[in-house]
C-alpha cells in the first residue's frame, strides 16, 4: 500500500470516527430525554392511580385525606373569613393548609393567581410563633407585607432597604417580645447574614419558629426558569430546623424541577399538591410574525384598539431593551398609551411606570423578562409576545400574567423562525437551554396540536378539554403535509459543501442560498417555508446550531447535524405542514364555513360590523347554553337576523367565533329531529366533551 493511500484511509477513518462520536452523543442525549420523559410519565401514572384518576391532585395528598376533619377547622374558617375576608377555599387550599398544620413539609404547584399565598399565610396566623417566608423579589415582599399589615397581621420584612425595623425584628426573634407573625426575607439573608441565622436559630431553639415558606420555589432548581444561585443555600434550612414544616410554592414545575426541589430542600417525605396548569380563561394563539417590523406593530396596535378600546390593561413582551423602547414608542405613535420597562432603567423610573400601569393610567407595559415575578395586577386582559420566549415554562409564566381574576383574557405569541437563532445564541450555554427553546419552537410551529394540550404534555399532566380556547381548536383551517425531502437533501448538501470550505452560514444566509439553488429542484418553497424547514431539521437533529463568540455578540450558525446522513441517503422523508388557505385574522372564515354548510348566506361584512359595534368594551360574558345551541341547530337559521336573535348575547368577534365554532360542531350532526339532537347532545355532555359553558 502506498503511503498516500494509507494516509487517505486514515483520514477517512478519522472523519468516520468523528461522525460516529457525534451520533453517539446525539443518541445519548436522546436517551436522556427519553429517560426523563419516562420518569415523568411514570409519575403521572402513579398520581393517576393514587388519586383515582382525578387529574387535579397529586399522589400523596390524595392518599392521606387532607380534606377530612381537623381540630383547627373552625379556627381556620374563622381566620379565613374574618381576617382574610375570604368566603370559601379554592381547590386544594384547605388540604394544603391542613397538611402544613399537621406539621408536614409540603410542595405546592398551583397556577398563577391560584391563591398560593393564603396556603402559608393562614397557617402562619394559626400556628404559634413566627413564620419565615423566603421570597426572591423586594417588590413582591413589599406588596405582601403591605397587604398583610392592612389585614392587621403583624408582618415585617428584613431587607437592606428597611434598616429601621431590623432592631425590632432581631429582638423579637431572640427574645420573643414584640408582635411578629410573618417575617419576609430574600434568600440572600439566609446565605449571607450569619447574624440573622444566629437569631433565627435562637428563635427556633425557643420553639418559636412556626413554619418556613419558600415562595417561587422553582428558583431553587437548576432547571427552573428563574434559577437563582442564592436559593441553593436554602438547603440549610431543613438541616438546621428539622422539625419545622417547610412549604415550597411555585406556579410552574416540570417533574424534573419538582424532583430537584425536593432533593435540594431535603424534603423527601413532603406532601405534594399539584394543581392543574390549565388556565381555562386564557385564549392561546400563535400569530405569524411579519419580517417587516412596522407591520407587526400595526397588527398589535390594531388588535389592542379593536379588542380593548377601553384602556383594558395589557403587557407586550419583547426580546431586548432596545426593542422595548422602540415598540413602546411606535405603539404610542399609533395612539396607544404605552411605556417600556426593563432592567437598564433606574429603580425609580421602573417603579413609576409600574405604578402608572397598576393604576390604569397606562394601558400597556412593554417589557423584557425583567417585568416578571411579582406582577399582581389581576385584570390584565392580554399578554402579547412580540418575540419568542426562551422556554415553555417562561412562556406559561409570562402569558399567565393575564386573567388572574379568572375573566377571559388573551395570550398572543408572534412567531417567525428568524427569532429562534436570536434566542438560541442567548440560551445555548444554559442547562438544557437549547432543548427548552426547541420545545417552544415546536409549540409555535405546530399547526394541528391544541396549544393547551401542548402545555399539558410539557408539564406531564393528563389532557383536559380546551373548549375552543386556542387558535387551533377555535379556527378551522386546512393543513396539508408537503413532502420536502428533496429540499432537505439539498440544504444538507449545501451546508456540507460550505463546511468543507470552512464556511459558516447563518439561518438568513442559508435561506438566501436555498432560494437560488432550489430552482434546480423545479419546486420552489417560499422564504418563510424554507425558514420553517430549517427549524424542522434542527428539531429533528438533521441540522444543528453552532455558536461563535465575537467581542460584541454570540452568533448562531446552522451546521450539519448528527443524523443528516439519513437525509442524504434518503432514509428519512421530511414533511412540512402548510395551511392550504391563509387563516383569516380572527377566524371569520371558519364562521363562514360553518354557516355555509347550513345554507345560510353569510354576509361577512355585515356580521363583522354588527359584532364589532356590539362590542361594548366590557369583556365578553356571552352566554350560550348547550340548550340554546341545540335549539339553534334544530332551527337552522336562514337569515342573519334570525341567527343574531338566536345567539342573542353575542358581544365580541372572538366570542362570536367561539360560539359559531360550537354551532359548526352541532351542524356536523345533520340532525333529523330534535329528539335525535337531544339524545346526541346528552351523550356528548355525559362524556364531558364539547360542553359549552361560556359565561
Ligand atoms: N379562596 C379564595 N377565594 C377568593 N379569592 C382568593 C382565594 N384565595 C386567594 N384569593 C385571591 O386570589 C388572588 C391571587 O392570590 P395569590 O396572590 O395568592 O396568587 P398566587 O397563586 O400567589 O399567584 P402568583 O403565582 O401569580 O403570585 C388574590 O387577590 C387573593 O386574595
Amino acid at each position: 500500500m502506498e503511503n498516500n493511500e494509507i494516509l487517505e484511509e486514515l483520514l477517512n477513518i478519522e472523519v468516520e470516527i468523528q461522525d460516529v462520536q457525534e451520533q453517539i452523543r446525539a443518541l445519548i442525549e436522546r436517551q436522556e430525554s427519553l429517560y426523563e420523559r419516562k420518569s415523568e410519565l411514570s409519575a403521572i401514572l402513579e398520581a393517576c392511580k393514587e388519586s383515582g384518576n382525578e387529574a387535579n391532585n397529586a399522589a400523596s395528598s390524595a392518599a392521606e385525606n387532607w380534606s377530612g376533619e381537623f381540630e383547627w377547622d373552625s379556627e381556620a374558617d374563622d381566620v379565613r373569613l374574618n381576617v382574610f375576608g375570604i368566603s370559601s377555599y379554592r381547590a386544594n387550599q384547605r388540604e394544603i393548609i391542613n397538611a402544613i398544620m399537621s406539621g408536614r413539609d409540603v410542595l405546592v404547584i398551583m397556577a398563577a393567581g391560584g391563591g398560593k399565598s393564603l396556603c402559608y399565610q393562614l397557617p402562619a396566623v394559626l400556628r404559634d410563633g413566627i413564620a419565615l417566608v423566603v421570597s426572591p423579589l423586594l417588590s413582591l415582599i413589599q406588596d405582601q407585607v403591605m397587604g398583610l399589615t392592612a389585614l392587621g397581621i403583624p408582618a415585617y420584612m428584613l431587607t437592606s432597604t428597611n434598616k429601621g425595623d431590623e432592631k425590632f425584628i432581631y429582638k423579637t426573634l431572640e427574645k420573643g417580645e414584640g408582635e411578629l407573625k410573618i417575617l419576609y426575607v430574600t434568600p440572600e439573608k439566609i446565605s449571607k447574614s450569619k447574624r440573622f441565622m444566629s437569631k433565627l436559630e435562637k428563635c427556633h431553639h425557643a420553639g418559636r419558629l412556626s413554619l418556613i415558606s419558600i415562595d417561587e420555589a422553582h428558583c431553587c432548581s437548576q432547571w427552573g426558569h428563574d434559577f437563582r444561585p442564592d436559593y441553593k443555600s436554602l438547603s440549610i434550612l431543613k438541616t438546621q430546623f428539622p422539625r419545622v414544616p417547610i412549604v415550597a410554592l411555585t406556579a410552574t414545575a416540570t417533574q424534573r424541577v419538582q424532583n430537584d426541589l425536593i432533593e435540594m430542600l431535603h424534603i423527601p417525605r413532603c406532601v405534594k399538591f399539584v394543581s392543574t396548569v390549565n388556565r381555562p380563561n386564557l385564549f392561546y394563539m400563535v400569530k405569524e410574525k411579519s419580517s417587516v417590523g412596522k407591520v407587526v406593530i400595526d397588527e398589535i396596535a390594531e388588535f389592542i384598539q379593536e379588542s380593548y378600546p377601553n384602556n383594558e390593561s395589557g403587557i407586550v413582551y419583547c426580546f431586548s431593551r432596545k426593542e422595548c423602547e422602540q415598540v413602546a414608542k411606535e405603539l404610542r405613535e399609533r395612539g396607544i398609551s404605552a411605556d417600556y420597562y426593563h432592567a437598564d432603567m433606574d429603580v425609580n423610573a421602573r417603579e413609576k411606570v409600574h405604578m402608572r400601569w397598576s393604576n390604569n393610567k397606562l394601558q400597556v407595559i412593554v417589557g423584557t423578562v425583567a417585568f416578571g415575578m411579582g406582577i399582581n395586577k389581576p385584570d390584565v386582559r392580554f399578554v402579547i409576545h412580540h418575540s419568542l420566549s426562551k422556554s415553555m415554562e417562561t412562556y406559561y409564566q409570562e402569558s399567565g400574567r393575564a386573567g388572574r381574576d379568572g375573566l377571559p383574557s388573551e395570550c398572543l405569541l408572534y412567531f417567525r423562525p428568524g427569532d429562534a437563532p436570536r434566542q438560541s445564541s442567548m440560551v445555548f450555554y444554559e442547562n438544557s437551554g437549547l432543548q427548552n427553546l426547541y420545545d417552544i419552537v415546536r409549540y409555535c410551529l405546530s399547526k394541528r396540536q391544541c396549544r393547551r394540550s401542548a402545555f399539558f404534555h410539557h408539564f406531564a399532566e393528563p389532557l383536559q378539554e380546551c373548549n375552543g380556547m386556542c387558535d387551533i381548536c377555535a379556527f378551522s383551517s386546512e393543513v396539508k403535509e408537503v413532502d420536502v425531502s428533496g429540499h432537505a437533501k439539498l440544504m444538507v448538501s449545501l451546508l456540507q459543501d460550505m463546511q468543507a470550505n470552512d464556511q459558516r452560514s447563518t439561518m438568513l444566509q442559508l435561506v438566501d442560498k436555498m432560494k437560488i439553488k432550489q430552482k434546480e429542484l423545479g419546486s420552489e418553497l417560499k422564504r418563510e417555508e424554507i425558514e420553517q424547514l430549517i427549524l424542522h431539521l434542527l428539531l429533528a437533529r438533521f441540522l444543528k446550531e453552532e455558536f461563535q463568540h465575537t467581542p460584541y455578540a454570540t452568533n448562531a450558525y446552522i451546521a450539519v447535524g448528527s443524523l443528516a446522513k439519513q437525509i442524504l441517503q434518503g432514509k428519512k422523508s421530511v414533511k412540512l405542514e402548510i395551511y392550504t388557505e391563509q387563516r383569516t385574522k380572527d377566524g371569520v372564515r371558519s364562521a363562514k364555513q360553518c354557516l355555509g354548510s347550513s345554507g345560510l348566506e353569510l354576509k361577512l361584512d355585515e356580521l363583522r360590523k354588527e359584532l364589532s359595534s356590539a362590542h361594548g368594551g366590557i369583556l365578553p360574558h356571552s352566554v350560550l347554553s348547550t340548550e340554546q345551541i341545540i335549539q339553534l341547530a334544530s332551527q337552522k337559521p336562514n337569515s342573519l337576523e334570525q341567527l343574531e336573535k338566536l345567539i342573542g348575547k353575542l358581544r365580541t368577534e372572538k366570542y362570536g367565533n367561539r360560539i359559531l365554532k360550537q354551532i359548526e360542531k352541532y351542524y356536523d350532526f345533520e340532525p333529523t329531529d330534535k329528539q335525535e339532537i337531544d339524545a346526541r347532545a346528552a351523550k356528548r355532555l355525559k362524556s364531558k366533551k364539547n360542553l359549552v359553558i361560556i359565561e
